[in-house]
């Protein structure tokens, strides 16, 4: 069986044969530095995240490239207003990106490129396009010629005849020195007090998307497996990156392109320049903020290609989910003394049903929704066996097995980037606490004699609504757990 993943060139699932048998080089697009990460950003690099770490997983040897835009229009105008530089800006936001990827436990990539870092790379790249006839110089820019490449469109399925009927001119965007509406900057020419480099075409900037490319292009070859970004990037950036590589090199860009569903805000878009976000900070330092493996937890309880609403009812939902999945990967700590598990390496039975439904789950395009159903099943039944230790003093499975699936829950975690620290070990419950249950199971008994059935059943059904479930025993003894 192997990985298969959905190609958005293809617009269907193929199976992962990367190029290099047992490699996967991938690329993914990078953070604009001129703001904190917001959720949707969380979102985009905890689903690479989890692919990158599911693929190793699997035994792939995984070369990751990110890049970080670092000149852009939009840092130029942030500097302008804070009266610094770009480089300034940038590096804030760049730090910022590290110490929040960093709390929702995303690997740092294996290499990081930066736009200004290969200004040579780019200028080598236009220059090739320009020999092959495919950009030309004007005003001071210089363009990219998008009719010239046959393949333009293939991976959002625009066609440019529908776009230009689409858009009736509106594209042109007083870019009279165009040769078409929809050729794009290589190459911006310099403008007053803004950061510039010197290049065959006079002083200038590099666009947007040729950074893409030249960055690929330097560190990786011609061709890698997967490229992956949101799915806001499929057109134009994706499509520009394959115009520009392609025409260059004659050799595809990527083989596999994935893109990540877009957390939204109202049926739109969360985005720093529409200027609706929540950053990743302020969700997760607010007074009542959410632990930030919660949220991993919560993305990837959604399927990564479908769109993400946060709202305050999925908020809450998370941080019970979490609770519970946190008491699972935290029950060896809490009762192992207590049954005496030996210390044993925290290992995996490739034979455990959990791992084969785990690997089915996520072999399938990455479908870490079911793959967190397999986790809850595991951290549930761990649950259920420390109320057990609790409440009657003895637990009803095997111990040693158990002390496997505890492992199987830990180590499966881990491949979703989802793990519960010592540090909040003191495990903390959501609802009503054990004296407080106790108490209510007392007040239905009382219920029960008197015969207000409706009040028995309401206590009960309140309970269950909070995760508690009451076990009736001969003799008018209720037994819970959580
Ligand atoms: N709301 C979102 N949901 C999921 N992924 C997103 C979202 N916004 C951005 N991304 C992804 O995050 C990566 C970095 O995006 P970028 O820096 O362009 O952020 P942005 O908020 O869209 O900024 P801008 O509004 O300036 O374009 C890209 O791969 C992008 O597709
Ligand atoms: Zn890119």
């Amino acid at each position: 069986m192997s990985v298969v993943l959905y190609n958005t060139l293809s617009r269907r699932k193929e199976p992962f044969q990367p190029l290099e048998a047992g490699t996967a080089k991938i690329y993914c697009c990078g953070v604009t530095v001129y703001d904190y990460c917001h959720l949707g950003h969380a979102r985009c690099y905890v689903v690479w995240d989890t692919v990158r770490r599911y693929l190793q997983w699997r035994g792939y040897d995984v070369h990751y490239v990110q890049n970080f835009t670092d000149i852009d229009d939009k840092i130029l105008n942030r500097a302008r207003k804070e009266g610094t530089t770009m480089e300034a800006i940038s590096q804030r936001f760049i730090d910022a990106y590290h110490e929040d990827m960093a709390r929702l436990n995303i690997q740092a990539a294996d290499e990081y490129t930066y736009a200004t870092h290969t200004i040579d790379g780019i200028k080598r790249l236009i220059g090739e396009l320009e020999n092959k006839g495919y950009a030309y110089a004007a005003g001071g820019d210089v363009y990219y010629k998008v009719r010239k490449f046959d393949g333009y469109g293939k991976l959002s399925g625009r066609k440019l005849e529908d776009m230009q009927a689409g858009a009736s001119g509106r594209v042109a965007g007083g870019d009279a020195i165009k040769e078409y509406p929809f050729d794009f900057a290589l190459w911006k020419g310099a403008k007053p007090e803004e950061p510039s480099w010197d290049s065959p075409w006079g002083a200038g900037r590099p666009g947007w998307h040729i950074e893409c490319s030249a960055m690929v292009r330097d560190r990786m070859g011609d061709t890698i497996d997967i490229h992956m970004g949101g799915g806001d990037l499929t057109f134009p950036h994706h499509e520009n990156e394959i115009a520009q590589s392609e025409a260059a090199t004659g050799h595809p860009l990527s083989q596999y392109w994935m893109h990540n569903g877009m957390v939204n805000v109202n049926g739109e878009k969360m985005s720093k320049s529409l200027g609706n976000f929540t950053t990743i900070r302020q969700l997760l330092d607010a007074e009542d903020g959410l632990d930030p493996m919660a949220l991993r937890l919560f993305l990837s309880q959604a399927q990564y290609r479908k769109p993400v609403d946060f709202t305050a009812d999925a908020i809450a939902s998370a941080t019970k989910s979490w609770q519970t999945l946190k008491d699972g990967l935290l029950f060896g700590h809490n009762y192992g003394p207590q049954l005496n598990w030996p210390d044993s390496d925290v290992t995996l039975n490739p034979e455990n049903d959990a791992v084969q439904r785990f690997q089915i789950a996520m072999d399938d395009d990455f479908n870490t929704p079911e793959a967190v159903a397999v986790l809850f099943e595991l951290a549930k039944e761990l649950r259920r066996q420390g109320n057990l230790l609790v409440h009657e003093g003895s637990i009803d499975a095997d111990s040693e097995g158990l002390q496997q699936q505890w492992h199987t829950l830990i180590c499966l975690a881990q491949v979703l980037g989802i793990e519960a620290t010592a540090d909040n070990i003191a495990v903390q419950h959501d609802g009503p606490s054990d004296d407080e249950i106790a108490g209510l199971i007392e007040q239905r008994l009382a219920a029960k004699k008197g015969k207000d059935f409706a009040l028995a059943d309401k206590i009960r059904d309140d309970l269950t609504a909070q995760g508690i479930t009451l076990i009736d025993k001969p003799g008018g003894v209720t037994e819970w757990h959580r």
